[in-house]
């Protein structure tokens, strides 16, 4: 059966630790091992970080640049450089590439969301792989993906990808980073969320050298991926041939198994293509009424309203602690919502001075996170 899979690979793999210089061996080995999937029918989307790390290897710099100017100037010089290689290698074996460069932006409009899925849907229909990267020379702080392995997550929810691989330079999660802790113990399968939070992993810091975010954006981006229904695989980024054995059944790496009812491609948009533009923290009895009854929020439940919003945009639902339970458009914009939290629904018009939406948030709009 024909699979959609999408594979990251991140600069700590693209590249040698010591030198910074381009791991051509691991480029060309990737390159044959989508070919081959691509040849098994499958359709494959790649999504390469690396335009920072070969930038600043082309310009000669040591490390990777701090001031977002510079990082954006020198990765749209390792972005084209990184195509180029790419292009190389897969036309050497006759499959076209795309290239295909996102901002948080594209995501967050519902239209522009839909049209990237049409060009998504085009390009596998041609039989392409697309190269995915963040645009990072255009991208804005406040709309950024920050990292591409919530960025892979994304596209592979977005697509309803059968598999995830997210290619790094350790062979799977440990229980803690192995590189401080050198008994953390190694996990091979998450079947779901709950047994991850039991698990406690510890992530250090951000990751390697070139690396951006560590594990802590694999895991999160194990979390978007599995509530669509996309089985994830963390592991080696120097084998990938293990890619194929894996699909074939091997157990190599941490596998997080797929949610068993995905959740909608709307609710995934709001939980996750969209940007919350403030906090709604709740009393038990709210919480209770979302997390067991499936409920629509009401104002009455709201302890307090924290952020600038407007009407409609995406908001986080937390508990008295600040932990986010759920994620929802709401009905008022901050300013009214200030006014009303705490109150009982039929007063709202009373206050407000309008008839609004007897829901702060519709449970349509709520999803659980
Ligand atoms: N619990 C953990 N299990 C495995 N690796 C971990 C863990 N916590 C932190 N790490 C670190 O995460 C690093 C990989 O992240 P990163 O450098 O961002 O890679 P990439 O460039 O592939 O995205 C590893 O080198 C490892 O040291
Ligand atoms: N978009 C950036 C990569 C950001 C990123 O997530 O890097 P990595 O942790 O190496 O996957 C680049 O191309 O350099």
């Amino acid at each position: 059966m024909p699979k959609t899979i999408v594979v990251k690979i991140g600069t700590s793999s693209l590249t040698q630790p010591e030198t910074g210089q381009l791991a051509l061996s691991t480029i060309a080995t990737l390159t044959e091992t989508l070919c081959n999937l691509r040849h098994q029918g499958h359709r494959v989307i790649l999504v390469s970080s690396g335009a920072v790390g070969v930038g600043c290897a082309r310009l000669g710099l040591t490390e990777r640049p701090k001031a977002i100017a510079l990082k954006q100037a020198v990765a749209a010089v390792g972005q084209g450089r990184l195509m180029r290689i790419y292009d190389d290698l897969f036309s050497t074996l006759n499959q076209p590439i795309a290239q295909v460069l996102l901002t948080r932006a594209d995501l967050v409009q519902r239209s522009r969301y839909l049209n990237a899925y049409n060009t998504f849907q085009e390009l596998l229909g041609l039989g392409v792989i697309p190269v995915v990267n963040e645009n990072d020379t255009v991208a804005v702080e406040e709309l950024k993906f920050g990292d591409n392995d919530t960025l892979s997550a994304l596209v592979a929810s977005l697509v309803e990808a059968d598999w995830l691989f997210l290619l790094t330079d350790v062979d799977r999660l440990y229980s803690a980073d192995p590189r401080t802790v050198p008994d953390a113990r190694p996990i091979s399968l998450i079947s779901n969320m709950k047994e991850l939070a039991e698990l406690q992993i510890q992530t250090g810091g951000q990751g390697s050298q070139w690396g951006t975010g560590g594990m802590v954006t694999k895991i999160s981006a194990a979390r978007i991926a599995i509530a669509a229904g996309v089985r994830t695989v963390i592991t080696q980024g120097r084998f990938p041939r293990n890619i194929e054995k894996i699909i074939q059944g091997e157990a190599i790496g941490t596998h997080f198994e797929p949610q068993p009812e995905p959740t909608s491609a709307r609710k995934r948009w709001i939980a996750y293509g969209l940007v919350p533009t403030g906090k709604l923290y709740l009393d038990d009895g709210a919480i209770n009424a979302i997390l067991q009854a499936g409920k629509s929020l009401l104002a009455a439940g709201i302890k307090a309203v924290e952020g600038d919003f407007e009407n409609q945009e995406a908001v986080q639902l937390c508990d008295r602690n600040g932990n986010e339970i759920a994620r929802g458009l709401v009905n008022y914009n901050s300013e009214d919502l200030q006014k009303i939290r705490g109150c009982h629904s039929r007063d709202i018009a009373g206050i407000l001075g309008y008839a609004g939406a007897e829901t702060v948030i519709h449970r349509d709009n709520l999803v659980l996170i």
